[in-house]
């Protein structure tokens, strides 16, 4: 069986805020929403990977937190995926979209109302029951 592409993606939490992405009319799912991240290189580890993709595409420093469950999927027509959350928190720079159309700080509960990237839905649910349980 093929390996699937390795992206990570980063959840970020701010101020009890978190931080979702839109992608691009250009892009690849067009519109969709997702987390930031991208495919691991093969110079780096998954860490090293969400750092630099997070600083490279929005500008914001953050610290890697924990890793949450990965989610293999395959979208028709491209290569399978694993999509690898991690928990993360903001560390600092200011929000400058370099590949995004857009991007919103949300609360938990209403990253629900956003039309997500299919690889990330479990991601979202899994995150969200994860700070619910968390605040019980
Ligand atoms: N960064 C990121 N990528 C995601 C998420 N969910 C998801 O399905 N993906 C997919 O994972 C791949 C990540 O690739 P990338 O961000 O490094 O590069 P890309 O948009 O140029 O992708 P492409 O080369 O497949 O068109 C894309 O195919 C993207 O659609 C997510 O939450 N974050």
């Amino acid at each position: 069986m093929e390996k699937p592409i390795r992206v990570t993606c980063a959840i970020i939490v701010h101020k009890g805020r978190v931080l979702a992405a839109q992608r691009s009319e250009k892009m690849h799912l067009s519109l969709k929403w997702e987390f930031p991240g991208g495919k691991v290189e093969s110079s780096e580890n998954e860490e090293e990977c969400l750092i630099r993709e997070v600083k490279e595409e929005l500008n914001l420093d953050i610290d890697v937190l924990e890793k949450l469950s990965p989610n293999v999927h395959q979208y028709p027509k491209k290569k399978k995926i694993v999509l690898i959350p991690f928990l993360c928190h903001y560390k600092g720079g200011e929000l400058s979209l370099k590949e995004h159309k857009s991007a919103a700080w949300l609360s938990p509960s209403e990253l629900l109302n956003l039309d997500w990237a299919e690889a990330d839905i479990p991601i979202v649910e899994e995150f969200i029951k994860l700070f619910r349980d968390s605040l019980s």
